[in-house]
């Protein structure tokens, strides 16, 4: 499943951007007067294979949640046990993820693919409410600093159930996936995935996630440098990567976003996890990067090396540092208002307006 998706991954439609390209210059605005929308209507074009490509709507967010052996090395300053409370508070929708996406009328997808303590009761209450996905690979990763942090079958299980949420999420009608993460820890293998893909030194890829003081940070550095020495990491290898060094969260994100890829329906990347599962995903299949929409930059100088690695300009920056899907949320008012200015304004011609 994982090579058939990969395998179904193409490029853009050449003819479909240039169409794209051809109505923007028609419509009534001067050329380039909606700056980075322009382009990324244009990408959006090529990603459906037509011109205008569907509004992304409606949009859906998959929060996968793990748990990761590294918490032992102190990287954190909070108990593993909040994956699974936040796990409760999402499904209760008390969550900021949970505001966001009501707000931008998006569903709410949990997945635990690798939470290490228990979940709480499902909620079954609303329908239309925050749904959990069962899928827990192992009860969270192995220390990364021991040893490699999941085995490749452990790895390439959960690859594969984020290409199905991808697959049921799409199927169900979604325009638009969203990334989220819920994993105490989880900054921790995100910044060892981005020194591994991207080559940028630890210090620069490590960032202070929740807010950790300057000792827990050094001390984060120093786990991030003995994770890449440790192992030997092949960045043309991503599920040995994932494997060695990243969390189940990461690569089944890195699923979802193959399994949007694979069926050309946009992907809005969220934070530092995000980007750091970005990279694995554009190992596998370079053309993925295509169905990539960078929805903000978060705090994390991670996620910049990633955006630089990807060639990404995210939409919106507002210092955010909180993960779960929220920045990406913010963002897809302006992928969706990209994609309705191909709808809905008029050309020149058609409201009579004089050309310079
Ligand atoms: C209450 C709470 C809610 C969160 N929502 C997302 N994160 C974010 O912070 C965690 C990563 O940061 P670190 O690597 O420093 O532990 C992840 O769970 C991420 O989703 C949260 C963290 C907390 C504490
Ligand atoms: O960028 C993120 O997604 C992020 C940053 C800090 C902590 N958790 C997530």
């Amino acid at each position: 499943m994982l090579e058939s998706t990969v395998a179904a991954i193409r490029p853009l439609d050449e003819a479909a951007m240039a169409a794209a390209r051809e109505l923007q210059g028609r419509l009534t605005k001067p050329a380039g007067s909606l700056g980075a929308l322009e382009p990324l209507s244009v990408r959006l074009a090529g990603l459906a294979g037509g011109c205008p490509p569907p509004l992304p709507e409606p949009a859906a967010v998959a929060i996968f949640a793990g748990d990761h052996g590294v918490h032992a090395q102190g990287v954190t300053p909070w108990p593993q046990e909040v994956t699974a409370q936040m796990i409760g508070n999402f499904l209760a929708g008390g969550a900021v993820v949970n505001a966001f996406a009501r707000q931008a009328g998006a569903s709410v997808t949990v997945v635990d693919v690798g939470v290490a303590t228990p979940l709480p009761a499902d909620g079954g209450g609303d329908p239309a409410g925050p749904r959990l996905v069962r899928a827990n690979v192992r009860t969270g990763t192995r220390d990364l600093t021991v040893t490699a942090a999941l085995t490749r079958d452990e790895a390439r299980t959960a690859v594969q159930t984020g290409i199905r949420v991808a697959g049921e999420l799409v199927d169900g009608g979604a325009g638009i996936l969203i990334t989220g993460d819920m994993g105490i820890g989880n900054t921790t293998p995100a910044a060892a995935l981005i020194a591994a893909f991207t080559g940028v030194d630890p210090a620069e890829a490590t960032g202070r996630g929740t807010g950790v003081d300057d000792e827990t940070y050094a001390r984060k550095v120093d786990v991030v440098r003995a994770a890449l020495n440790r192992h030997t990491l092949d960045p043309a290898d991503p599920l040995g990567v994932l494997a060695a060094v990243g969390g189940l969260e990461h690569a089944a994100l890195c699923g979802l976003i193959l399994g949007a890829a694979a069926r050309r329906v946009p992907v809005l990347l969220d934070g530092v996890i995000a980007v750091s599962a970005a990279l694995a995903a554009a190992a596998f299949a370079p053309d993925a990067v295509g169905a990539m929409v960078a929805g903000h930059r978060s705090a994390e100088p991670g996620a910049t090396a990633a955006l630089r690695h990807l060639g990404l300009d995210p939409l919106i920056d507002l210092g955010l540092r909180l993960g779960e899907g929220t920045g990406a949320l913010l963002a897809l008012p302006v992928v969706t208002g990209a994609v309705r200015v191909l709808h809905e304004v008029a050309t020149f011609d058609a409201a009579g307006v004089a050309e310079k």
